[in-house]
């Protein structure tokens, strides 16, 4: 197939062999898939038509939302979430195979911010001490291992990033809790909604709200407007305006369409509130099956 065939141009939060990587590749199987370094990179790339969609992490069952993508959607760009992934993340330590026998004795580990943080407790306990290094990816880090074949490094990272960049798994499943999950969000600059066969019933909408200024009871009030139409949340968090300390806006994902009589009516009352709202749009959950 050449690149014209392709339906759609999908960017994620590469190289190749990351998580969002695998997830991308579950959910677009058949389309042409374009690694960029950066989240920001990945943003951009979809907000200036370089791609159709993108594919970025949005939230971790043990680190907490990635401040990067909701800061940035909601600071820098003007995209809607057609589709959100929820993946179980298995993090491996891996070596090149030449030091597969001492890899105990490792001079630094290599990985994302979010990857080494999952393994915190590994790491304090098993190699207190050791530099650890930030990378933009768990496969940026892995790549990074593979052309420094000299050093006595490791790398922190999926099974599909030790075969690409072909290293040698010395400790697997070294995160400190079980239930280990990743959300990553599908960006589009059109409202619109990723359907495949496999998706959740459960339909989602992510709107991002900013109260009016110093009323007592604002947020409150906001939450009310969705009780009383018994209108579920799924998540709310907020952060910083970046217009003064104390100055928020906040993220709410509200288990309803968009679209339903219901949830326009606690749109319309928000406005009425002074509140500014903007909704992402509404997009259904596909669980990835593989780690
Ligand atoms: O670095 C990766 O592989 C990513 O896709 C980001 C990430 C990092 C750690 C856990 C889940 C996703």
């Amino acid at each position: 197939m050449t690149s014209k065939e392709w339906e759609n141009r999908v960017a994620y939060l590469g190289p190749t062999g990351t998580f969002t990587y695998l997830a991308t590749q579950e959910l677009f199987p058949n389309e042409w898939l374009i690694p960029y370094k950066t989240i920001p990179e990945c943003i951009e790339a979809v907000a200036s038509n370089q791609v159709d969609l993108a594919v970025v992490p949005v939230e971790n069952a043990l680190e907490g939302s990635v401040p990067l993508t909701i800061d940035y959607l909601y600071h820098e760009a003007d995209l809607y979430v057609v589709g959100e992934v929820l993946s179980p993340i298995a993090q491996h330590l891996m070596v090149n195979p030449k030091f597969a026998d001492h890899w105990e004795g490792i001079e630094g580990i290599y990985s994302h911010p979010h990857a080494l943080a999952q393994c915190h407790k590994y790491l304090y306990y098993r190699f207190r001490g050791i530099q650890l290094n930030p990378t933009t990816s768990t496969a940026a880090a892995a790549q990074y291992i593979a052309e420094n074949p000299d050093q006595c490094i490791a790398a922190i990272g999926n099974s599909s990033a030790a075969e690409t960049y072909g290293l040698k798994i010395v400790q697997d499943n070294i995160h400190d809790f079980h239930f280990n999950h990743t959300r990553f969000f599908v960006l589009s600059r059109t409202n619109q909604r990723i359907e495949r066969d496999h998706r959740d019933e459960q339909i989602k909408t992510t709107v991002m709200i900013t109260l009016p200024n110093d009323r007592s009871g604002a947020l409150h009030q906001v939450l009310s407007v969705f009780a009383w139409r018994q209108i579920n949340l799924s998540k709310i968090e907020s952060r910083p305006l970046k217009t003064g300390l104390g100055d928020y806006f906040f993220i709410v994902d509200v288990l309803e369409d968009e679209n339903a009589p219901m949830m326009r009516g606690a749109m319309d009352e928000l406005s009425a509130l002074g509140c500014s709202v903007k909704s992402l749009g509404t997009y259904y959950t596909y669980q990835n099956s593989h780690d």
